[in-house]
């Protein structure tokens, strides 16, 4: 593996503006995905921790913060903004240090997509106006908004800085503090934003970080603490049930982005080539652990040999290996336990009668590191565990269809509801199969292509809510309507 300028960093809390460890001086090791190396010890936080940041968050919410003026909050996010790409190189590292995905992956995605979460929202806050209404000449209503409180901001480990920002900004903007709790898998970037925030000038309190697991850890404390007022979770459906569960004692305000099987259909009359260098990505980038990943692909039974052919092809050139390495597309999947995890779903579509067509296996010379081929599979069924369960791996399924019924009914045959992508040059049937797909997002002709202002958020069991432009401020703000006799 090649050596880095930037070392990667020992990870402790944040708390009340300082950086802590442990009361008790706990701490576990932050391995190298890539190399199954030791990077550094994370102090591990408990319900002590959390209710230390959860009374300093609270104690802020009256403090300098709440005195700024709009301008001035804005300037303090704009300020984050700059300093995340200031920063981006050594962000870029340690991002692919603690996920083993490529730097050119985190330096051109992650990175910049974090610094943009804040400008994006420290812009769209000068455009929040709120309503008012009149009822005749008997009453006037206005609404004004105020924060809703201490937020509890809990993440996954598959693009760990992209999302804790896309939460963390928006959660300021509407004057919020909050208590920031990462994957215990990817705590470095995280601790840097915290010290980002900092030097930018975010009061003591506002911001808190606290490092730690899920159950019986600082996410579960997060979860319980009766001063925590919301939580915006993202993650496995199955976690998303269990913090509802201990968030229903204290009533939370709960936003979720949860798991997804999104399906990509491709009928005969789009452009393979088109088709085949955006799915490529939809497949297989951040070594297929994005959620919105096309992992179930539907192709219209005139294309299926051609696309499969294509596909194939550009998959078996696909270089698996260091992240550090300009020629790496697919890096190391994020920890042993995940890759027993994926590489179980490959052994069991074999028994389930499914072909692999290429990958499957750990590449030859990589005898360290959680390093997996990119997968194919053909032959598998609608009723086919891994055609129904999220993978979250360089895994795919590929399965003909003949009409749009068919395929739209199988297409949402499934608890999940995330995302999805249609492949048509065909506009009335563009619309009209995207119009009847039951996800929160459905791409045509494209993937992953956003604009922050549009409900980002999936239905079913792949979320609650909706994140992204005014949506994030109808979860991150309170309304009181008032209401004048004239
Ligand atoms: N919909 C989206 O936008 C989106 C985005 C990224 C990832 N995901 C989903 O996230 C999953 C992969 O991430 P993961 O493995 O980190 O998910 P996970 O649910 O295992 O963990 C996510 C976070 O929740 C914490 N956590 C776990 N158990 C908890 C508990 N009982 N109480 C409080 N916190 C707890 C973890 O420590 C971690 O910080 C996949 O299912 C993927 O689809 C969804
Ligand atoms: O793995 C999931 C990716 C989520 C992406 C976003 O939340 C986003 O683009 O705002």
């Amino acid at each position: 593996m090649q050596q880095t300028k930037v070392k990667p960093i020992d990870c402790l809390h944040f708390i009340d503006g300082k950086f802590v460890p442990s009361l008790d001086g706990k701490t576990f090791d932050n391995i190298n995905p890539a190399t199954e190396e030791k990077l550094g010890t994370v102090a591990e936080g408990g319900a002590a921790e959390i209710d230390l940041a959860v009374q300093a968050a609270k104690k802020a919410l009256n403090g300098p913060w709440k005195k700024m003026t709009a301008n001035e909050r804005i300037a303090v996010l704009r300020k984050v903004g700059d300093l995340i790409l200031e920063r981006k190189e050594e962000l870029s590292v340690l991002e692919s240090l603690d996920t083993g995905k490529p730097t050119w992956l985190s330096g051109s995605i992650d990175i910049p997509r974090a610094a943009y979460n804040f400008h994006f929202f420290s812009d769209y806050i000068r455009t929040i106006t709120n309503e008012a209404t009149q009822m005749d000449d008997v009453a006037l209503n206005y609404a004004i908004r105020r924060p809703v409180g201490v937020i509890g901001l809990i993440n996954p480990w598959n693009l760990p800085l992209l999302l804790m920002t896309w939460k963390l900004a928006p959660a300021l903007a509407a004057g919020n503090t909050v208590v920031m709790k990462p994957a215990e898998l990817t705590p470095m970037t995280a601790t840097v934003l915290a010290e980002i925030c900092r030097d930018a000038g975010v009061p003591d309190g506002v911001v808190n970080l606290v490092h730690g697991f899920g159950p019986n850890s600082a996410g579960a404390a997060l979860t319980e603490h009766p001063d925590v007022n919301a939580i915006s979770f993202t993650g496995e459906t199955t976690t998303g049930k269990i913090i509802m569960a201990s968030a229903a004692k204290t009533l939370k305000r709960l936003s979720y982005e949860l798991g997804g099987k999104n399906p990509n259909v491709i009928f005969a009359d789009s452009n393979l080539d088109e088709v085949i260098e955006t799915t490529m990505k939809s497949s297989f980038i951040n070594q297929g652990e994005v959620c919105l990943c096309g992992s179930r692909i539907y192709v219209e039974r005139p294309a299926y040999e051609a696309f499969l052919e294509k596909f194939v092809a550009k998959t078996k050139e696909l270089v698996v290996g260091d992240p550090f390495d300009a020629k790496t597309k697919v890096g190391a999947l994020i920890s042993d336990e995940h890759y027993e995890r994926v590489t179980g779903y490959i052994k069991l579509a074999v028994e389930e009668g499914g072909t692999i067509l290429t990958g499957g296996k750990r590449p030859e010379g990589l005898e360290k590191g959680y390093f997996l081929e990119p997968t194919i599979i053909t032959g598998l069924t609608r009723d086919c565990r891994v055609v129904k369960e999220e993978i979250f791996g360089p895994v795919v399924t590929v399965i003909p269809f003949d009409t749009e019924e068919e395929v739209l009914e199988q297409i949402n045959d499934t608890h999940y509801g995330l995302s999805a992508s249609v492949w048509t040059n065909d506009l009335r049937r563009a619309h009209r199969v995207a119009g009847q797909i039951e996800a929160g997002i459905v791409w045509v002709n494209t993937w992953f292509l956003r604009d922050l202002r549009t409900p980002f958020g999936g239905m079913k069991q792949s979320g609650i809510g909706r994140e992204g432009g005014l949506h994030s401020f109808e979860f991150y703000s309170e309304l009181t309507n008032i209401c004048i006799k004239l």
